[in-house]
């Protein structure tokens, strides 16, 4: 008889507690950020001492909480530069707040050396692919959001075989209620959201500070006049005029609502807007991480995610995510108009570039 199919509930559990974890590491940081906190990397994005932490916990949780299975992780960071002359200082803060954290959960009787920092850090360093399992890492998603005080995620997926089987998504900054309205964004809500989603199972939010879960759907509209659509905050991250173009084909009425990160997965899995449009500059190869845990909160609300092309997100290429121009997410329902939408802007964007 063959085997049941994996159920995934404890690499849930497990996902949950490191993500909730790295998110109290990151509101500590986020908190009292200081100058000497942010690095660039070599591409010149920036990089936290948060993120570095971020990193290297959620992989000693998983480790530690899943202890008898071979471990694979994906994940964005690495140590060259923790390791150069000049970083020492850097690497004691990332060591001290690493140590911290796990004290302060109280179940975790570690004390880490600066190399087992390290040594966490660069086991996000698998290729990924089609076989197995592998854990897939961003330790925090929307590090200019994160620098500016705004919206960020820490985002985690577990890929099985190549597909995404469960994803967790800490959004310390998210407002448990709606965002996108303005009648509910002048209330003072409480922030701090966590969602969770395994393969077949739906998807949950719950407050990061321990509410009970519920159950969240994606927003149900079937008229594109009342939906609205969320992007990325920084224009260098997604084209904003072809978006713009796309929604007033479509008849979006609403102006777009620009927030950080794979926030935007979580937002439109609870029904808080109905798309989501991303279309980066050219020559942009989107990485896994970017997309794993979103793509699965939003898919088991009911969602999809698809390419500009209309196909799925295929994670098993590797650490890069092989694209038709673009990520676009909404509802069954919309997604057949917002195709049509979206070829017809990327034709026009076509013709208007090519000479006469
Ligand atoms: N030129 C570019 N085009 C598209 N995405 C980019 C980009 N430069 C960086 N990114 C990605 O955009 C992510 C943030 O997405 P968003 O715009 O939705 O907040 C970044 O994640 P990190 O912040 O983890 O580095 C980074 O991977
Ligand atoms: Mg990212
Ligand atoms: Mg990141
Ligand atoms: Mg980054």
């Amino acid at each position: 008889m063959a085997a049941p199919p994996a159920s995934y509930e404890k690499e849930l559990a497990a996902a949950r507690k490191a993500a909730s974890l790295a998110a109290r590491l990151c509101q500590g940081v986020q908190k009292s950020l200081l100058q000497s906190d942010v690095q660039s990397k070599a591409d010149r994005s920036p990089v936290t001492v948060a993120d570095y932490g971020s990193q290297a916990l959620v992989s000693l949780v998983l480790k530690t909480e899943l202890s008898s299975e071979s471990f694979s992780l994906v994940a964005e960071e690495d140590s060259g530069d923790l390791r150069k002359d000049g970083s020492q200082e850097t690497l004691r803060r990332i060591t001290n707040l690493v140590n911290d954290t796990l004290s302060s959960d109280g179940t975790y009787n570690l004390s880490l050396s600066e190399e087992d920092v390290l040594v966490a850090i660069d086991s996000g360093k698998s290729e990924g692919g089609p076989h197995g399992r592998h854990w897939v890492l961003d330790p925090i998603d929307g590090t200019k959001g994160f620098l500016r005080g705004d919206q960020y995620a820490i985002a985690l997926g577990l890929l099985d075989e190549g597909k995404v089987v469960l994803g967790v998504l800490a959004c310390p900054n998210l407002p448990l209620a709606p965002v996108g309205h303005s009648e509910t964004e002048s209330l003072a809500t409480k922030v701090g959201c966590l969602f969770s989603a395994r393969i077949g199972a739906g998807t949950y939010m719950q407050s990061l500070d321990g509410s009970p879960p519920s159950k969240v759907h994606v927003s149900n509209i079937e008229n594109p006049a009342d939906a609205s659509f969320f992007e990325s905050f920084e224009a260098a991250h997604s084209l904003h005029d072809l978006s713009s173009s796309i929604a007033t084909k479509l008849g979006v009425q609403a102006p777009p609502v620009r927030i950080d990160s794979q926030a935007k997965y979580g937002t439109l899995a609870r029904g808080d807007g109905a798309i989501y449009l991303r279309f980066p500059h050219k020559g942009y190869r989107e990485k896994i991480w970017d997309h794993a845990a979103g793509c699965i909160v939003v898919t088991e609300a009911g969602g999809i995610a698809t390419d500009a092309a209309g196909n799925a997100l295929d994670f098993s290429k590797g650490r890069y995510l092989d694209l038709d121009t673009g990520i676009i997410v909404t509802n069954a329902k919309l997604m057949p108009l917002l195709l049509n939408a979206v070829q017809s802007s990327l034709e026009e964007k076509v013709q208007s570039a090519s000479p006469l």
